[in-house]
């Protein structure tokens, strides 16, 4: 998967050299590049905003600067393929994981970066009547951040991890929260047997795999109704897995 990422401040993605991206990318499973958007500015300052029309408080990023960014990235990649153009935004629809593993199937995803009052509006409708992309307005959750650029580390950890040959053991993606029986994640323990009194469960120490695996999906089961109860509503990706109580 290519992953193609437009801002003002290219250098937050750094950390995408680290662990388990920066393998990807090493392995060439990712290949990821940030972009500044100021390239795409044709005056001395550089400018990428203006006073929004209607008045009122902050900064509007000007649509001719973006809208120059995403075509230039748009034709200079040249994947063929599914591409996804990403703009996160607090009115966006929520980044689940379904929408997740939805994205990882995804040949090239462009993330745009807002910041200040956010983009012009006439940049996302430009692009959503672009047949040649998808729009994908995205949000984290219900709060406010400053741009673009944390949740869309966010997002490309949540979708790079579900690309093929990212994650090292498939397996692992199974058993996860919010993996394929949508329930939360069971407890788990390492050395020492004993600390400061605390135990291990002792099941756990058995050696009797299938009670192993029964204890860990009661356990889940368990945590997923403490804290998550939504989830096993009829129609919640948990609800299937309340079967296991019938047995
Ligand atoms: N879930 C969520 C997204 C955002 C967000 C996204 C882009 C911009 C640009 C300026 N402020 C922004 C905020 N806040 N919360």
């Amino acid at each position: 998967m290519r992953i193609d990422i437009l801002t003002i401040f290219p250098e937050f993605f750094d950390s995408l050299e680290l662990s388990l991206m920066g393998k990807a990318q090493e392995s060439g499973a990712l290949a990821i590049k940030a972009h500044n958007l100021r390239d795409w500015t044709h005056d001395r300052h550089r400018t990428v905003d203006d006073s929004p029309y209607g008045g009122g408080a902050g900064m509007v990023m000007r649509v001719d600067v973006w809208t120059r960014a995403l075509t230039d990235v748009l034709n200079s990649s040249a994947i063929k393929g599914r591409r996804v153009v990403m703009i996160p935004t607090p009115s966006g629809r929520p980044l689940t994981q379904t929408l997740a593993e939805n994205l990882a199937t995804a040949d090239q995803l462009i993330f745009a970066c807002g910041r200040y009052e956010g983009i012009d509006a006439r940049f996302a409708e430009l692009v959503a009547q672009d047949s040649a992309v998808e729009l994908c307005e995205f949000s984290l959750g219900d709060y406010v951040l400053n741009g673009g650029e944390a949740a869309t580390l966010v997002a490309i950890e949540a979708v790079g991890r579900l690309v093929p040959d990212v994650v090292g053991n498939a397996e692992s993606l199974v058993e996860e929260s919010h993996g394929q029986s949508g329930l939360l994640e069971y407890p788990v323990y390492t050395r020492p047997l004993d600390f400061s009194g605390a135990q291990v469960p002792q099941v756990l120490l058995s050696g009797d795999h299938e009670a192993v695996a029964r204890w860990r999906h009661l356990k889940s089961l368990e945590r997923t109704a403490q804290v998550r109860a939504d989830l096993l509503q009829p129609g919640g990706k948990a609800h299937d897995s309340l079967s296991v109580l019938d047995r």
